[in-house]
């Protein structure tokens, strides 16, 4: 049977998502929605989220193994932060524009894997925002995120 490829490997690895942050959180920086929301994250922000995407779309564990990071600990940055769908739309149109500028997979089912994790993701965020105790548990494992319906472009 032919092995099915990740979506971290399909997307080119950790080196093409630290380049999707990168250019997104400057992006991210001149926009007037987004700058206030931002404004104070860590210098290591883009790496962690990058590390914390790679790790769902099936990379090696680094956002756990060296950013200390845990499911529980990711939705914590969100809670009480009272984001908007506003935000959060834009948050999505930004992040889509950098993927397309640094040229990231675009064949219709990585971009339909990507969407729907981003969609996911980004709506718990803004519920998670909205809420001041996290519902998430330590213990609880990392999200994984696949292919879903369309599998994949490795198929013939
Ligand atoms: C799939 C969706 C998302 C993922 C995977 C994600 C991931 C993360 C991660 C890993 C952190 C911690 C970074 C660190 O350790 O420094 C974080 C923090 C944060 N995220 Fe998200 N996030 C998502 C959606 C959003 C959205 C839609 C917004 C706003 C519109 C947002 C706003 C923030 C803010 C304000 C912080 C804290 C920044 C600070 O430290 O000041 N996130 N996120």
């Amino acid at each position: 049977m032919k092995e099915i490829p990740s979506l971290y490997t399909w997307a080119g690895g950790q080196p093409a998502l630290e380049k999707l942050t990168a250019v997104f959180y400057a992006k991210v920086g001149k926009d007037e929605l987004l700058e206030p929301v931002f404004r104070h994250m860590s210098p290591e922000h883009s790496k962690h989220v990058a590390h914390f995407i790679g790790q769902v779309f099936g990379g090696s564990p680094v956002y756990t193994a060296e950013d200390q990071g845990s499911h529980a600990r990711m939705v914590q940055h969100h809670i009480g932060k009272s984001l908007t769908e506003t935000q959060r739309r834009r948050w999505i149109s930004l992040l889509l524009d950098s993927a397309d500028e640094i040229g990231l997979a675009d064949d219709p089912e990585f971009r339909s894997a990507l969407v729907g994790y981003l969609e996911w993701g980004s709506r718990l965020a803004v519920i998670n925002s909205n809420t001041t105790e996290n519902p998430i548990n330590e213990n609880e494992p990392m999200p994984k995120w696949g292919w879903g319906e369309t599998g994949g472009p490795y198929q013939p």
